[in-house]
Order: C-alpha cells, then structure tokens, then sequence
C-alpha cells in the first residue's frame, strides 16, 4: 500500500486560513489517502503579548485574519517553516506573492523525495526581463512539479461555507485528482484543468481589474460602468494571455471559476475593489489605506499593476492594454480616477 500523503499549508492570511478548514477537514476524512495531521506554516507575531501560533493551537482559531471561525484541530500552527513543511509529500502555497521567495529558499532540502506543490497564490513574478508563474517560481526552487487553484473565492464567504466553485490546473492528471480530494467540499466546488497556466493569470491579473473596478465604485458610477470594466479587463486579461503565453492558455479557462467568476466576484466584494474605491474618496495613499482597511492583510492588485507595466512598458506595449495602464497611472503617477472611463 502506498504511503500517506503528508500534507503541509505555507501561510495563514485570511485565505491561508479559511483553506486549513478545507484542508484540515479533508485529510481528516480521506484517511486512506492523507496523513491526518497538516502543519500550517504561521508567520509568527504577538496578538496582545502573546504569539498568534500559540493563540490559535490553544483557541483552534486564527483571530486575526479569520476570526469567528473555527479551525479543524487537526491543523498545528508552526512558527519555523523548516518544521512546518519537514518530509511534506503535498505542499500548499498560499501567501501574499511577495513572500515567496524567501520562504522556498528556506524549505529547500526539507520535503519528502517525491514532493508536489500547489500555489494559491494570485500574483504573477513580471519583471521587465519577463513573466514567470509561481508555480515555475516554486518549481525553480524546490524541484518538484507545482499545480495551481484559484477562483471566485472571496476567503470570508468560503469559510462560512457558502456555495461556490474552484478551478485547479494541474498538467498530471493523477495528482490533479489527489489534489481535489484534498480540496474539494460539498460547499467549495473543484473543477479540474490541464491548463495551470491560464488559472494563475487569471487569478493574477484580475486583481488590477479590481482596482479599475474600485476606482469606477468610488466616483459613484454604477452597475453598467462596472460591468463594461469587467468586460474589457476580460478582454485585456485573454489578450495579455495569448500575447505572452500563446498556446499555453486556453480560452476555455476563461470560462471557469478561475476566469470570469473570479472577476464578478473580486470586482464587487474584494480588498482590491474596497481600497481602490477608498483611494477615491479619501485621497489618502494606498499604503496607508491598506493599513488602515486590512488589519494586516495584503493588497495584491497595486503591485500586480506595477509588475504588468514594468513589462509592457520594456516592449512598448502599454497602450495596447488601456485598462492595466490606466490603472497603472491612477495609482503610480498621479493622473486622475476619472480616466478610468476615459483612457479604456
Ligand atoms: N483573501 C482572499 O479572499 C483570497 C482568496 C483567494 C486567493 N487569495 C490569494 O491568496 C494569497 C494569500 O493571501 P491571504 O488572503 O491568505 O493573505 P492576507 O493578505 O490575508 O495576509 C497576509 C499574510 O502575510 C503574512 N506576512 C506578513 N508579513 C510577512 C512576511 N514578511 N513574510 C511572510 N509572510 C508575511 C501575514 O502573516 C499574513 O499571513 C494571495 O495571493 C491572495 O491574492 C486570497
Ligand atoms: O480580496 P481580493 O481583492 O484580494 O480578492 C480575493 C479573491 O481573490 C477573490 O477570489
């Protein structure tokens, strides 16, 4: 009989969080398949004196960045990252994109030989260079093969188990199959792909759609204006996608939860939207609104912005995607929200 898998959660924001419930519920009911222990990699700090890890051993809840829900026990929260995914055989990343690096420099040599990954991340690595996945990113550093997940899942909702889907693109069909085991709830739908590189642009660039979406919000705009950014960014997302990836992506994700649904949602209930439309109103800076909206959670839309300019503008392509520049320019150069209707 093959060995269980060992299961181990990098990161513990507000999705991280609500992920271990699924996560943690899961291994504990396919017992024929996962180890029911999964660690859960905490990027310690102090709640009140105390450390979060601690806090949520003791309590089963992550009162920070899910607070009210509880956690499966099964669900160890570690400090040092080395222990948290030592002899790992399933390994999933869900971390704010700028931290990535730094943790798979940390875990190299620590998983088991026949380790496989699986990135939640929803950001992509663009320089002016190029663009790269994280899953590449992951599978660069650690060497082993990385899936992703993403879709219209706004963290809170999921955890309150409401009905929604998921898109997991996974090349190898059967770890695609051991992977929705580990995912899939009669509330947190899985549908699973080939296509690993349309879920992660999807799921990255919606996110500067969002902030379109949020900017249109705070001018007062209405449905039917948030609908045609919606639309366009689409379009701008499928076309950065066939521009730069080619083949690789399928139009059909943009059909699945990953695409379109992630859009609806993220353009209407997500942080992006929230602190764009803020931005408006208030005039204050986006780093000074996400401290005060976020309570420590990460925007991941401004610096999606950045990253997509930087590239197109070292091909001088920006203007062949007039909804990523225009957002670009609200945010980083000042120019005014109000051509967020204008310059698209
Ligand atoms: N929240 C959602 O609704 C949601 C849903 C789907 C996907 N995602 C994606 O999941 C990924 C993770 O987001 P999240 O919502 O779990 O996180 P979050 O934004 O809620 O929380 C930020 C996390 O970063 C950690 N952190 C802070 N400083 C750090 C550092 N220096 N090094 C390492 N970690 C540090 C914090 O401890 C916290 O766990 C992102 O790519 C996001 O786009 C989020
Ligand atoms: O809150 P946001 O804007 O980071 O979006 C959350 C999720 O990605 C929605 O699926």
């Amino acid at each position: 009989m093959p060995s269980l898998e060992k299961v181990a959660i990098i990161g513990s924001g507000n999705w991280g969080s609500a992920i271990a419930k699924i996560v943690g519920t899961n291994t504990a009911r396919h017992t024929d398949l996962f180890e029911p222990t999964v660690h859960q990699w905490v990027f310690e700090e102090q709640i009140d004196g105390r450390n979060l890890t601690e806090i949520i051993n003791e309590k089963h809840e992550n009162i920070k960045y899910l607070k009210g829900v509880a956690l499966p026990h099964n669900v160890i929260a570690v400090p040092d990252v080395i222990k948290a995914c030592k002899d790992a055989s399933l390994v999933v990343f869900v971390v704010p994109h700028q931290f990535i690096h730094g943790i798979c420099e940390k875990m190299k040599g620590h998983l088991a030989p026949n380790a496989r990954a699986i990135s939640l991340i929803k950001g992509l690595e663009i320089t002016a260079e190029g663009t790269r996945l994280f899953s590449e990113e992951i599978s660069r550093i650690l060497g082993i093969p990385c899936a992703a997940l993403s879709g219209a899942n706004i963290a809170n909702e999921v955890a309150m188990e409401k009905f929604c889907e998921s898109t997991i693109g996974c090349p190898d069909a059967e770890d695609g199959l051991i992977f929705k085991r580990l995912f899939d709830t009669p509330y947190f739908r899985i549908n699973v792909i080939q296509d690993h590189v349309g879920v992660q642009l999807c799921g990255a660039l919606k996110n500067v759609v969002a902030v379109g979406a949020g900017f249109s919000d705070g001018l007062g705009h209405g449905s039917n204006t948030k609908a045609a950014i919606i639309r366009l960014g689409l379009m701008e997302m499928r076309k950065f996608g066939q521009t730069f990836f080619g083949d690789a992506v399928q139009t059909e994700t943009f059909f699945e939860s990953c695409g379109a649904a992630d859009l609806i949602t993220t353009c209407n209930g997500g942080r992006n939207r929230k602190v764009a439309e803020a931005f408006v109103l208030t005039g204050k800076p986006i780093e000074q609104l996400e401290t005060e909206l976020l309570n420590g959670q990460k925007l991941q839309g401004t610096l999606t912005a950045h990253e997509v300019n930087q590239f197109l503008q070292a091909r001088n392509m920006q203007h062949e995607f007039p909804l990523f520049n225009t957002v670009y320019r609200i945010v980083y150069e000042g120019v005014s929200p109000e051509l967020i209707t204008v310059d698209i």
